[in-house]
């Protein structure tokens, strides 16, 4: 079984790199860890980064999770590779741009660019942002899925995670004692669904919302509660209409092995338990 720790980054390739670091410092709250040539290295704890824009195709997209070591990351190559993954071992070069000791790269199931990693580079300098978004860190990913059931399995039997929760065929995932990490989203291909960090307070997600409202960012979603993990939420879109959401206060599941998924209804009143209406646009 391959055990994923915790997430490490999420790899985005921005159709203008300028715009997507406007949005990232003034909008979204990250600091510059790193500015590259073609690359912007985001912070949003202690790590060297926890959020990468480099120049490319919006659509190169990749999710990355920590692996405890190198011989559990050669043991997950194995796994994958026995299944029919392909697997591409990160070269030195690919290493360095990653900040990480070692990686290898595959696809899930539905087609999502997926990186195990082993040794993600920390920062001594606390993570500090010019905006105060109040943000504590980077939580969950929804990653699209075209078969939910397939894809929950290789999540769950050849990975670690386990459902806390499932909204319709959504299936909240979590690879530690958070509610979820990872949330599988029926859609027609593969991608990143939505980015969540997590903020301090109810007033950040408040303050937020006036904030980007008044800088015109869209707001897709909230504020609301969700009924699931029970966190307060706001979704807003960014660069290449990605959408990335703020929560406060998710649930930690304290029975790890008595726990059992509650199964909610697709409706609107499983994604909010306040009556905020999703206008997301796909
Ligand atoms: C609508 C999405 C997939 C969703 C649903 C529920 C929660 C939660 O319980 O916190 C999320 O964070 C979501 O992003
Ligand atoms: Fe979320």
């Amino acid at each position: 079984m391959i055990e994923l720790r915790d997430l490490a980054y999420v790899r985005l390739g921005a159709s203008n790199l300028e715009d997507a670091q406007s949005f990232a410092t003034k909008s979204l709250g990250l600091q510059v860890g790193e500015q590259a040539k073609q690359a912007l290295y985001l912070r949003s704890d202690d790590r060297a980064h926890t959020l990468c824009y480099f120049e490319g195709d919006p659509q190169d997209q990749t999710v990355a999770f920590e692996i405890a070591d190198q011989d559990k990351l050669n043991a997950a190559g194995a796994t994958l590779d026995a299944l029919g993954h392909a697997v591409h071992a990160g070269t030195p070069d690919e290493c360095a741009l990653r900040k990480v000791k070692a990686f290898i790269g595959f696809k899930d199931p539905t087609g999502n660019q997926i990186e195990l990693v082993v040794r993600p580079e920390r920062n001594g300098k606390r993570y500090f942002a010019t905006r105060d978004a109040g943000i504590t860190g980077f939580s969950h990913v929804g990653l699209f899925t075209t078969d939910p059931l397939r894809d929950e399995l290789f999540w769950t039997q050849v990975c670690n995670a386990r459902v806390s929760d499932r909204i319709g065929d959504i299936a909240l995932m979590r690879v530690n004692a958070i509610h979820h990490t990872v949330a599988l989203a029926p859609g027609r291909g593969p991608g990143v669904h939505h980015i969540n960090h997590q903020v301090e307070s109810n007033d950040d997600v408040l303050r937020s919302y006036y904030h980007l409202s008044g800088q015109r960012v869209p707001i897709v979603f909230g504020p609301g509660r969700h009924p699931t993990s029970g966190a307060r939420f706001l979704y807003f879109q960014g660069p290449d209409a990605m959408v990335f959401e703020y929560s406060v206060g998710v649930d930690e599941i304290e029975d790890e092995e008595g726990h059992r998924p509650r199964q909610f209804g697709f409706e609107p009143s499983s994604l909010c338990m306040w009556g905020a209406r999703s206008g997301r646009p796909r």
